[in-house]
């Protein structure tokens, strides 16, 4: 069994190109099956060598391996001998007709109300037209012939699906410069490659029908592969992701701080039957099921993915993140702060409300409170029993209780209404800092 996922490498992976990539390398580990890495470059004006790094980095944060890595633009040799191949048998039909010409028999078979595909006029060329266009300038580029049939495969995730080939204009397979596209390279790279499965989009199911029939023309018996296509991911509002806005990329959410265990686990369940839960990429292999995926479009979004986040976050232990956090933090800080932030990158914030200055919070009207505050404090060394005993004493000296007492001392040492458990937080601000924080509030 071999799996692939083929990007092409005309911008950033969004989170619905990273749906399938994981779709395809669970699938693939699940089954003892590999994993092949395709770079679908052959589209030269659109391609960057920058956006194939990029492809690379970003599988690799997010804990893709992948088992074979191929680059279709190292392969044209083979897509020479299958054009050669689809010439021999007649299957691959040269044409000549302008983009203008095109467009004028669309319009005027829609004018006739008849479906605005191609009329396989070129087909009908004798080879003194075709030597005559030929003299004049003219270089061909060359259609695939459809077969006159509907094409039938049982879908992984669609069900049973079918394309009409007759409803479909014979597709261009190489253009007038001699370069192939990408409908007939991929059928090539999937069979000489020895793919068994292919998971994509939604967006290749008609594709897939032209593929098939392309992939018999080559020789392919029987089904060819198993076809399984992911309904599209959508953007929070609905609209469609693409690789040329940067919002949902993966690149963006790894800057934003974002966890890539907590984006597999994500992606791998949304849009199915199950709920999202932090799990490794191995437990979600074995339970990754393609059955279990809806047929409707999946919709992206942004909280539940932080909610997730913060599962992960609190299930990571200090070494495993030691690299990620502020200089000087310690596994103390980490253990008191993780409960409570969504992102990594919030734990800026909180390493400067234990070690470093804060904008103070205001609490109107507390001097003589906060002055007792400061009377009451324990003598240090600190550890997690400072705080109730301090506040106890404070409670015993004012006889305020609740959130009158909790409230103030909370906005004042951390700047904050919320946050982590303040028995952790107090030991790790130190009595120095606590006592210059209650000084300025009762200063206020
Ligand atoms: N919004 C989406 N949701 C889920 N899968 C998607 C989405 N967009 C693309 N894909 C899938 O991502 C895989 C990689 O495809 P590809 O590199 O052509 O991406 P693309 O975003 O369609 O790119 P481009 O905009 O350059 O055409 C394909 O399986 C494709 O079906």
């Amino acid at each position: 069994m071999k799996l692939r996922f083929a990007p092409s490498p005309t911008g950033s992976l969004h989170v619905g190109n990273a749906r399938q990539a994981i779709a395809n390398a669970l699938y693939a580990r699940g089954h003892g099956g590999r994993f092949l890495l395709r770079i679908d470059d052959t589209d030269t004006e659109r391609s960057r060598e920058s956006f194939v790094d990029g492809i690379q980095t970003d599988l690799t944060w997010l804990g893709l391996q992948w088992d074979e890595y191929v680059r279709q633009s190292e392969r044209l040799d083979r897509y020479a001998a299958a054009v050669e191949h689809l010439k021999q048998s007649g299957r691959l039909y040269p044409c000549f007709e302008s983009e203008q010409e095109l467009a004028a028999k669309r319009e005027a078979r829609i004018r006739m109300r008849k479906p605005p595909i191609y009329d396989r006029a070129m087909l009908k060329m004798t080879p003194e037209q075709r030597a005559q266009a030929e003299a004049n300038g003219k270089v061909p580029y060359w259609r695939f012939k459809l077969s006159d049939t509907t094409v039938r495969w049982r879908d992984g995730v669609m069900g049973d699906c079918t394309v009409k080939l007759t409803a479909l204009s014979d597709p261009v397979l190489v253009r007038a410069d001699g370069t192939v596209l990408y409908t007939l390279a991929s059928v090539v790279d999937d069979l000489e490659l020895d793919v068994t499965h292919i998971i994509r989009g939604e967006d290749h199911v008609t594709n897939t029908g032209v593929q098939i029939d392309i992939a018999r023309a080559l020789g392919a018996q029987g089904d060819t592969f198993a076809f399984a296509h992911l309904p599209l991911l959508l953007d929070e509002g609905g609209g469609k992701l693409s690789k040329r806005f940067d919002g949902l990329s993966l690149r963006t959410l790894r800057q934003d701080g974002l966890d890539p265990s907590a984006i597999v686990s994500y992606l791998a369940r949304l849009g199915t039957a199950d709920n999202p839960a932090p799990l490794s990429f191995e437990e979600l292999a074995q339970s990754y099921d393609l059955g279990r995926v809806s047929r409707s479009a999946a919709r992206f979004d942004m909280r539940q993915l932080l909610s997730l986040n913060r599962r992960v976050m609190q299930a990571t232990p200090f070494e495993a993140v030691r690299a990620e956090l502020p200089d000087g933090a310690t596994e103390a800080f980490w253990l008191a702060v993780r409960g409570n932030v969504d992102l990594v990158t919030e734990l800026r914030h909180w390493w400067d409300v234990v070690a470093g200055e804060i904008v103070p919070g205001v609490v109107e009207g507390d001097g003589a409170f906060l002055r007792q505050a400061i009377d009451c404090l324990p003598p240090e060394p600190w550890d997690g029993s400072a705080w109730p005993v301090w506040t106890a004493a404070l409670r015993e000296a004012t006889g305020r209780s609740g959130k009158a007492l909790y409230h103030p001392l909370r906005v004042l040492l951390t700047g904050e209404e919320k946050g982590p458990d303040m028995r952790d937080l107090l030991p790790l601000i130190g009595r120095s800092r606590a006592v210059a924080r209650l000084e300025t509030g009762a200063r206020a």
